[in-house]
């Protein structure tokens, strides 16, 4: 069982659920948050009940609003830990969101701004409530997102789009989003939960292998080395499971030489 004090992290029938729990600053994040929201998507990474993962924030207002722009400091964001450094916080959990080789799903049940909208644009698929708004408030805040959240973005919306929600920092409805493909699906807020579990259902149903390769290819292009080498470790983990991979490891236990032969095709 994991403790955290600004998430809510559930285990429950193959889903792994985590909300950002600081309704009331709109799921804005704190060093905190994003050092839980790690190590929970850690912990779905690695455990083999998991296959899909749902992110989203607590209530009904917000998704994430990005950085507690209350406490937000030279450094970072501090709050009940010192602030980790830029480069580290808001990178690692988009990472770990594009990299975790299973289906991640952004429940948006509200507002999703600036590094909150860059969460949901990571996210592998978007179902919005009709009431939520998304878009960037970097340059207004005197903040930018260089790497996934400008990168990613462009795949959703193409490149044009993409600067007028970065320099225009409007706010979108999630209608508007939907048409712009910035999100998969749009439903009343009262059946958002609905509609995410089915679309869950539907992913657990799925061979998590083909699903996990296919993440990796959808990267791998972009990511360039990193993206190559989740794909490549990919088929690594199936490799380590044959016969052929197994007698390098036999043979070496054993003090003899592999033969491959048998495996040459
Ligand atoms: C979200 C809003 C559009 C909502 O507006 P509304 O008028 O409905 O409500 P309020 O403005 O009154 O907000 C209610 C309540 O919540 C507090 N709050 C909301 N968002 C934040 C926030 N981000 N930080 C702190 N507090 C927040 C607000 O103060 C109110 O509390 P009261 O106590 O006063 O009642 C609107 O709130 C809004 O525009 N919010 C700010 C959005 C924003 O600027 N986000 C930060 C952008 S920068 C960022 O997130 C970021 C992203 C990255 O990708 C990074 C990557 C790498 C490094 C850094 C990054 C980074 O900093």
């Amino acid at each position: 069982m994991m403790n955290f004090e600004e998430i809510i992290y559930e285990k429950k029938n193959g889903i792994a659920r985590v909300a950002i729990n600081r309704p009331q600053k709109f799921n804005a994040c704190t060093s905190l948050t994003l050092l839980e929201l790690n190590q929970a998507l850690t912990d779905a990474w690695v455990d083999n009940s998991v296959g899909v993962v749902v992110f989203t924030g607590a209530g009904e207002k917000a998704f994430c609003t990005g950085g507690d722009q209350s406490i937000r400091e030279a450094g970072g964001y501090a709050g009940t830990i010192a602030a980790l450094p830029v480069e580290v916080g808001w990178q690692t959990v988009s990472n770990l969101i594009r990299t975790i080789p299973k289906p991640v799903i952004a429940r948006v049940n509200g507002y999703a701004i600036g590094g909150g909208h860059v969460f949901q644009v990571v996210c592998d698929l978007s179902i919005a409530a009709e009431s939520a708004k998304l878009g960037q408030a970097g340059p207004k805040v005197g903040s930018f997102d260089p790497g996934y959240g400008t990168g990613d973005l462009v795949r959703c919306v193409g490149l044009k789009k993409a600067k007028e929600i970065w320099y225009m920092c409007r706010l979108y409805t999630a209608r508007e989003a939907l048409d712009m493909g910035l999100v998969n699906a749009v439903v009343p807020f009262e059946k958002l939960d609905e509609e995410v579990d089915k679309w869950c259902a539907e992913l657990l149903e799925k061979s998590p292998t083909a699903l996990k390769m296919l993440k990796y290819a959808f990267h791998a292009e972009t990511d360039g080395v990193a993206g190559i080498t989740h794909l490549g470790v990919g088929g690594l983990s199936m490799f380590y499971g044959t016969e052929e991979s197994m007698e390098g490891r036999n043979a070496f236990m054993e003090k003899r030489k592999p033969d491959y032969d048998k495996y040459r095709k």
